[in-house]
């Protein structure tokens, strides 16, 4: 048995996992299913992420994170133990040192409650990374030179806007409950408001991922959709177009364009000239893959705007490269 570092990005939606000198281990999405009256744990990820929305009254499927934090501390550690062990079958991981990203503006409460859920899941030393600097790692920025780089990290629970310059943040914006599951949300009331239809959170996600656009025009898809007539009661299908859900998430997208130019206003004129020439680079999967936004945020901020290859893998990979040179920033992160 020998001890590996491992990174983790544990992530509202999804939790990846980094073992030094394998790579990512682990993608799988945070849910945990639980017997309400045993407390009993079901099942864990990709098993427990089908039945939300479909389980029985004994049984809960729970997203133990919210807004990029611990919303249930118990359910988190189960969660993390279990996908360590899953890794771990074969036992060549002994209390390894674990880098965990986090976003940008949590406190110290929160902090805290991350790395005790990482410990008590085995972790021998538990350092916290701030998301948006390891996710701009991750898609090849060399944030360590005296130059601006500009990352948008939408996850599933946050929204992180940061400026990076020789190796840290210069200026930054986290957006709590701003990212994919508010958009999902969004929709889900939409539907509600104009058709009186109900529908689940896969749905509302199914009609993000296979309709959706940001930036008027850009796409023009339909999908047919089920749900729940809140008139007759009845299971009623209707067919949704991509232009009305750009209507349906103008609002929450406008608060993360109106964030990222604050960030930019604060930002030293010399790093705003290298963001010019360099772009904005967009991470994260709620984010680089929902259609449009690239477009949209490069005509609001004036700037050129990339995505980030494989944008749900750049934090864990991002974590594999600082993992690489722990000893190094041992004494720079928390
Ligand atoms: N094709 C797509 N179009 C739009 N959104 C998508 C698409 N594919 C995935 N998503 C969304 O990406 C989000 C998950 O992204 P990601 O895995 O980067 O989040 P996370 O790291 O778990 O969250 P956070 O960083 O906020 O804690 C989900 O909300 C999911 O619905």
């Amino acid at each position: 048995m020998f001890s590996r570092d491992i990174g983790i990005d544990l992530g509202t939606a999804n939790v990846l996992i980094h073992v030094k000198g394998k790579g990512i281990v682990l993608d799988e999405p945070s849910v945990v299913a639980m017997d309400r009256n045993t407390g009993k744990v079901l099942e864990v990820g990709e098993e427990a992420r089908k039945m939300v929305g479909r389980t029985p009254g004994n049984i809960e499927a729970i997203r133990p994170l919210k807004d990029g934090v611990i919303a249930d501390f118990d359910v988190t550690e189960a969660m993390l133990k279990y996908f360590i062990n899953k890794i771990n079958v074969k036992g060549f991981l002994s209390k390894p040192r674990m880098l965990i990203c986090c976003p940008t503006n949590i406190t110290k409460v929160e902090q805290k409650a991350i790395k005790e859920a990482a410990e008590k899941s085995g972790g021998k030393k538990v350092y916290l990374e701030e998301e948006p600097k390891v996710a701009a790692i991750g898609a090849g920025m060399d944030i360590f030179q005296p130059s601006g780089n500009m990352v948008v990290d939408i996850g599933g629970g946050t929204t992180d806007i940061a400026v990076l310059s020789m190796g840290d943040i210069v200026t930054a914006q986290s957006i709590k409950m701003a990212g994919g599951d508010k958009f999902d949300a969004e929709i889900l009331q939409y539907v509600k408001r104009k058709y009186k239809l109900l529908i689940g959170e896969r749905t509302s996600e199914d009609i993000k991922i296979n309709v959706a656009t940001v930036f008027k025009g850009a796409r023009n898809e339909s999908i047919d959709i089920r749900g729940r007539d809140m008139v007759s009661g009845l299971p009623r299908t209707i067919t949704i177009h991509s232009a009305e859900i750009e209507e349906a998430l103008r609002e929450s997208i406008s608060l993360i364009v109106l964030s990222a130019k604050s960030v930019l206003e604060k930002t030293p004129p010399e790093l705003s000239a290298d963001i010019i020439d360099r772009g904005v680079i967009l991470t994260g999967g709620g984010g680089a893959l929902l259609n449009g936004l690239d477009q949209l945020l490069a005509e609001e901020l004036k700037v050129p705007v990339l995505l980030a290859d494989e944008p749900m893998s750049c934090v864990a990979k991002g974590t594999g490269i600082m993992l690489d040179n722990i000893d190094k920033l041992e004494r720079s992160i928390v």
